[in-house]
């Protein structure tokens, strides 16, 4: 199967090397092209812009930063509007509201083309080992059609119907991580200032019915204050702002998240939005200062 994938940050490249592993055709595009060179030496092939990618490609994969960025790809000059049209597919994987994935689904339609939202949970590790978990929404016959790669970078996909559920359903779960990562930071704080080990909290905790493989997998780097990027701080405060909104369309109350998004701008102030998301672990700490 041919495949275009436009993107390759952190999670695009891990998705997209699998593909190639796996045997399927790649043709790649980033806005910076330097970034094309190590999957060109693993046998992809670039294109020189989304168009030319969707023109070669029957389905094209898009991983890409924010809403700004999902737009810009799909509606700026030589963007995927241009050559989109009857028979072939665009997925976009990135993480983005429902009215930006709504918005691109009815341009893709109005030209004849398909269109499936497929954000995903897992990071770095788990986009190279090919075991995300895919929350795929849109056109069913897509989801189908796209299912061979799918399998190939994630351990499990969940279809939710229509577009836009997909972007909810990835806000939600961020939402919660978004929080949770800053209770964990108060807590490796509290432990610490009031003279406990905080290894020997990730010890206790790691045993009890709160475990889970973020405290296990970022704590020791916390403690250390190791931040290399997994999941850049400023696309989990997008995606808490993305959520808070979707809070305000439903008029639920989320005073914990809308805590959690304070801390995560505090620290995009003091420069530390591309560090992973556990540098709020920074803001923290300077608060008992
Ligand atoms: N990292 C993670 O753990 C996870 C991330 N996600 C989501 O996946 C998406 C990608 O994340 P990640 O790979 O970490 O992010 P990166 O910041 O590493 O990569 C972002 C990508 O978007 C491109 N981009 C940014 N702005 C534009 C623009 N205006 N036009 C064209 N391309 C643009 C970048 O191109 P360039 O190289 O030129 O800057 C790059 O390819 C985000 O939506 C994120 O929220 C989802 C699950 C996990
Ligand atoms: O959107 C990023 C999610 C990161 C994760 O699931 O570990």
């Amino acid at each position: 199967m041919e495949v275009g994938f436009l993107g390759l940050g952190i999670m695009g490249k891990g998705m997209s090397m699998n593909l190639l592993k796996h045997g399927f055709k790649v043709t790649v595009w980033n806005r910076t092209l330097s970034k094309c060179d190590e999957l060109v030496a693993l046998g992809a092939s670039i294109g020189e812009t989304p168009a030319a990618v969707v023109k070669k490609c029957k389905f094209t994969i898009a991983m890409l930063s924010d809403p700004p960025a999902a737009l810009s790809v799909v509606f700026d000059k030589d963007g995927v509007l241009e050559t989109i049209g009857s028979g072939k597919g665009y997925i976009d994987m990135s993480t983005v509201d429902h009215p930006t994935s709504t918005k691109i689904s009815e341009a893709i339609a109005s030209k004849g083309g398909h269109f499936l939202e497929a954000p995903v949970s897992g990071s770095k590790k788990p986009a190279e080992d090919g075991q995300l978990i895919i929350l795929a929404a849109g056109e069913k016959a897509l989801y189908e059609e796209i299912t061979p790669a799918f399998d190939v970078m994630g351990k499990k996909t969940f279809f939710l119907g229509q577009v836009g559920n997909g972007a909810k359903m990835k806000l939600v779960v961020n939402m919660i991580m978004g929080s949770m990562v800053n209770a964990f930071s108060e807590g490796l704080v509290l432990a610490g200032k009031s003279g406990l080990d905080p290894h020997t909290l990730l010890d206790v905790l790691s045993l009890g019915a709160i475990a889970n493989p973020m405290f296990g997998g970022k704590g020791p780097a916390m403690i250390q204050g190791n931040y290399s990027p997994a999941f850049p701080l400023k696309h989990q405060q997008k995606d808490m702002r993305l959520a808070l909104a979707l809070g305000d369309e439903n008029a639920v109350s989320m005073p914990v998240a809308a805590a959690a998004n304070e801390a995560f701008k505090k620290a995009r102030s003091m420069g530390l939005g591309d560090l992973d998301f556990s540098a709020v672990f920074e803001t923290v700490k300077d608060l008992q200062h």
